[in-house]
């Protein structure tokens, strides 16, 4: 195996490093805390390896192969995720009075950020013959983890909260995974996949607990460096949950400064919702962190994130901060995207937006700065939390009146609300 580039597995709490071609999650060291590992490279090797172009042309993450903790002769299992693309929003920007871009990460393949993440796992649950993957999901991951599976030919079993929204139960199901709903919360279904993992060696998925998750998660910020080296923006937005995400994209986009591939580094802005904000809580150091997770944007729901360390180092080294905003907020983030630039997110991937909103009220991003809110998913994964956002359909007759009777006007009423009246 050509894994050469990858030195060691560090444990992010007491520096104890391991062998990286073998099947490892957390630091054995620690009782009752895990000890999330983390991914040290060789970039002497990668740089002699890496011979790609950084021309904006990226037609899916595996540009970044070089970089990725896989053997890099070997071919991946891949739907081609990533290499999304990044667009100007002139009426969103309008509206929040700050130049935003918008990285749309809900067009991967199974409609969400998740992919670039599941691509590495399954490619190393692959290489290391394991037959069945598992892990605990608020239904992102789990529908993610089940189409590469299945791509890759593998057994899938996944815990996934009952109450999830109905899209994310039957999308993994359509991939051809068991779906086990626990009655319980994401944190629950979380332990119990942990265990499982333990009694029966399932290869677990879960970036809180798999050190390589994080790695594919930081082709976003090998992107948004090579789409941004012109122009790198003050800031780059994420919604939070375990806090992997935001993570990923910081030690993509640092390793790419470092390597001076590009000039400058953005500052990370985590948004979370009020009802699940540990995060939030422990970046500015509450005294109580509660481990309630109580909001409609269910892929945040997390009581007890697992890269709350990881996530709070990515929001400090770049200068950022961590803001908290309403369920109530999030909806109406939800349909500004919609309506001012045609981009349908669940709340989670609409939350960044409000996050924005709430940053420029409390005068953390300036007028003359630039932003870049990264879209994590894709809005037809829930549309019972839309739905609360824009109401019901009007039901009217197949007859000419009855449109004009709508709109109160015989010429079927030209005058209707716009996107930027919103
Ligand atoms: C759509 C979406 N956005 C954001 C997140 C937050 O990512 P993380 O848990 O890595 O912080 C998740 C999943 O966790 C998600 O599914
Ligand atoms: N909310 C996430 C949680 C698990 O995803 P991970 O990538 O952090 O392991 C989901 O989509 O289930």
């Amino acid at each position: 195996m050509a894994l050469d580039h990858v030195e060691t597995l560090e444990c992010t709490l007491c520096g104890a490093t391991y062998d990286p071609d073998q099947v490892i999650y957390t630091c054995p060291n620690h009782e009752g805390v895990a000890g999330i590992l983390d991914v040290k490279y060789d970039y002497d090797v990668i740089n002699d390896q890496f011979d790609a172009v950084l021309d904006g042309h990226i037609s899916s993450q595996w540009k970044y192969q070089a970089f990725l903790p896989v053997d890099t002769s070997a071919t991946p299992v891949t739907l081609e995720e990533g290499g999304t693309e990044l667009l100007d929003a002139p009426q969103l920007s309008e509206t929040l009075g700050v130049n935003v871009r918008i990285k749309n990460d809900g067009r991967n393949p199974t409609g969400c950020f998740k992919d670039r993440a599941t691509s590495v796992a399954v490619t190393k649950a692959q290489h290391a013959d394991q037959d069945v993957v598992t892990c605990a999901s608020t239904g992102n991951a789990a529908a993610s983890l089940a189409g590469y599976a299945a791509r890759a030919g593998l057994d899938c079993r996944i815990f996934v909260p009952a109450d999830a929204p109905e899209g994310k139960l039957v999308q993994p199901r359509v991939y051809g995974a068991d779906v086990l709903a626990v009655a319980g919360s994401y944190d629950e279904a979380y332990d119990l996949s942990l265990a499982v993992t333990d009694a029966y060696g399932w290869y677990n998925r879960n970036a809180a607990i798999n050190p390589f998750q994080i790695e594919g998660k930081r082709t976003v910020g090998h992107e948004l460096a090579e789409q941004t080296r012109e122009e790198v923006p003050d800031w780059v937005v994420f919604s939070m949950g375990d806090g992997c995400t935001i993570a990923g994209c910081w030690k993509g986009f640092q390793e790419f400064a470092e390597l001076d591939y590009v000039d400058d580094t953005p500052q990370m802005l985590g948004v979370q919702p009020e009802g699940a904000s540990a995060i939030h809580d422990a970046f500015h150091e509450h005294d109580e962190i509660d481990d309630v997770a109580e909001t409609l944007a269910d892929a945040v729901a997390v009581g007890r994130p697992r890269n709350t360390l990881k996530a709070c180092r990515a929001l400090e080294e770049s200068g950022g901060t961590a803001v908290t905003i309403s369920d109530n907020d999030i909806l109406a983030a939800e349909t500004l995207l919609g309506r001012t630039e045609g981009i349908y997110a669940e709340p989670a991937g609409a939350a960044p937006i409000a996050g924005i909103r709430a940053a420029r009220e409390r005068g953390i991003i300036a007028d003359d700065e630039s932003v870049v809110a990264v879209v994590t998913g894709f809005g037809l994964k829930d549309t019972a939390g839309a739905k609360r956002a824009v109401g019901e359909v009007t039901d009217i007759k197949p007859t000419l009146d009855d449109v004009a009777a709508h709109y109160g006007a015989s010429d079927g009423g030209v005058e209707q609300v716009s996107g930027s009246e919103l």
